[in-house]
Formats: C-alpha cells, sequence, structure tokens
C-alpha cells in the first residue's frame, strides 16, 4: 500500500551497486571493529566508524545534500517535523498531508544520489543476510530537534533489518516496547555509534529525546546527523 504508484524506473533499479566493495572496510588491517552490545534486542556498536570515516562520510553528505537539499516534512495531521530530511537510495522517505511514503524522487523532482559506499559497506558487514539497502535516509537534527516515539514500519519488508549511524553531537536514544507506553530505556548515541535493529526488536517504538549540542566538532556547528539504512520493496515472491 505504502509503495503504490512508485514503478522503479528501470534505470534506477540497479543504484545501489554491491559489485565494488570499498576498499576502505577495514581501512586499516590492524582496525579492530568494536563488538555490539545488546539492549532490548538493539545492537549498538559504539565507535563503529572512526573518525577518519566519519569525516569522509560528512563529506560525502555535503556533495548528497546539494543535490537533495534536506526539507522539513510535515506529519500529516499537519505538523512540521522539527527534524529535516533527505535520502540516498533508490527511495526517499517522505512526508506530507498524503501519509508517510517512500519515494523516487525528491520533492523538488531529481532521482535520490546513491548511498556512499562505505555505508554499503557498512550495512554488508553487520547484516550480511539482509537484502541490499534501498535507502539511506539522512536526518538533520538541529540543537532543539527531537524525534517522537515510534515504529518504523513504511517498509514493504519487515523482516529486513534498519541499520543506523550517529554524526555529530550526542543524541539521547529511547527504545520502548512493540505497543505504544510502558517502561522505556535511554542510552547517548554518539559520533560513529551503529544501532541495529533487526528481528523481533525491529518493530520496537524508539525516538530522540534531545541532541547535547556541542558534545562534537564533527559537523562544524552544533546539530546532529542521523542515517538509516533500510529494504523498502517487499521481497519477491516466486
Ligand atoms: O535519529 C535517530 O537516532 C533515530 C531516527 C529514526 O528513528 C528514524 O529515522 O526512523
Ligand atoms: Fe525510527
Amino acid at each position: 500500500m505504502l509503495l503504490q504508484g512508485f514503478e522503479m524506473p528501470e534505470d534506477d533499479k540497479n543504484r545501489t551497486d554491491f559489485s565494488n566493495p570499498p576498499a576502505n572496510l577495514p581501512p586499516d588491517p590492524s582496525l579492530v571493529r568494536p563488538e555490539a552490545r545488546e539492549l532490548r534486542g538493539f545492537r549498538v556498536y559504539e565507535g563503529w566508524l572512526t573518525p577518519e570515516e566519519q569525516a569522509g562520510l560528512v563529506t560525502d553528505l555535503r556533495e548528497i545534500l546539494r543535490k537533495a537539499p534536506l526539507f522539513s516534512p510535515v506529519t500529516p495531521s499537519g505538523a512540521q517535523m522539527s527534524v529535516r530530511m533527505s535520502s540516498a537510495g533508490n527511495f526517499g522517505w517522505m512526508s506530507d498531508a498524503k501519509g508517510y511514503r517512500y519515494a523516487p524522487h525528491h520533492p523538488q523532482g531529481s532521482a535520490w544520489p546513491p548511498i556512499p559506499p562505505v555505508l554499503t559497506a557498512l550495512w554488508g558487514a553487520l547484516v550480511p543476510q539482509a537484502r541490499p539497502p534501498e535507502t539511506c535516509l539522512i536526518n538533520y537534527y538541529g540543537p532543539e530537534a527531537k524525534m517522537g516515539m515510534h515504529q518504523d514500519r513504511d517498509e514493504g519488508d519487515l523482516s529486513q533489518p534498519v541499520v543506523s549511524v550517529s554524526l555529530g553531537d550526542e543524541a539521547l536514544f529511547r527504545i520502548g516496547n512493540l505497543e505504544r507506553g510502558g517502561k522505556t530505556e535511554s542510552l547517548w548515541l554518539r559520533s560513529g555509534d551503529v544501532v541495529v535493529m533487526e528481528g523481533a526488536a525491529r518493530l520496537r517504538y524508539h525516538g530522540v529525546d534531545r541532541i547535547a549540542a556541542g558534545t562534537s566538532l564533527l559537523l562544524k556547528q552544533p546539530g546532529r546527523i542521523n542515517l538509516t539504512m533500510r529494504v523498502v520493496t517487499p521481497s519477491r515472491v516466486d
């Protein structure tokens, strides 16, 4: 239902290309990636991305946002979200009076730029069993922005994971339950941290209560970028 009306253009179908694995994972053979700790079924990798990878990613993101500028989505009920967004990949998440959905084009009409290779490599390393990511949602949080508790359920195949990357200022991330309400647990997500939401935890409510402005110098201005890679289309039934 969410993908109604979105027939992917033929030449966009292979835009996420795994045939050339980037040479930079691991960037240095002696690099040891952190182990995951588990919180309510979410896998949390503190400092997965090195400072160099984070800086490289910010350069990639600036280029992406030049082609697909951040915009302020409006919820179906008419409220403007405090987070500004854009996307990379075959689809981008949008919200307006017509509802939440994935669209093959930026609201200004151009195709979304490709997902940076460091991110597709990260996906391949952390969720090797998953289908390739079809979108990378880019959330930009200014110092006052937050995101209310919600489930990620606009994707066509909820058995596929969501992989989330934090860059810039620290964020107080809250993890709840499979239904709204109940006890929650919070953790600070820092620049370079990665969270994998999958399996039974894929539909846990989660949100961002606040940003601790000025806790990172990565973005050269206060704020935070969160990237979430997802598979958007339903799996094929052959
Ligand atoms: O900013 C974050 O850490 C979470 C973002 C999120 O939940 C989403 O984009 O669905
Ligand atoms: Fe989410």
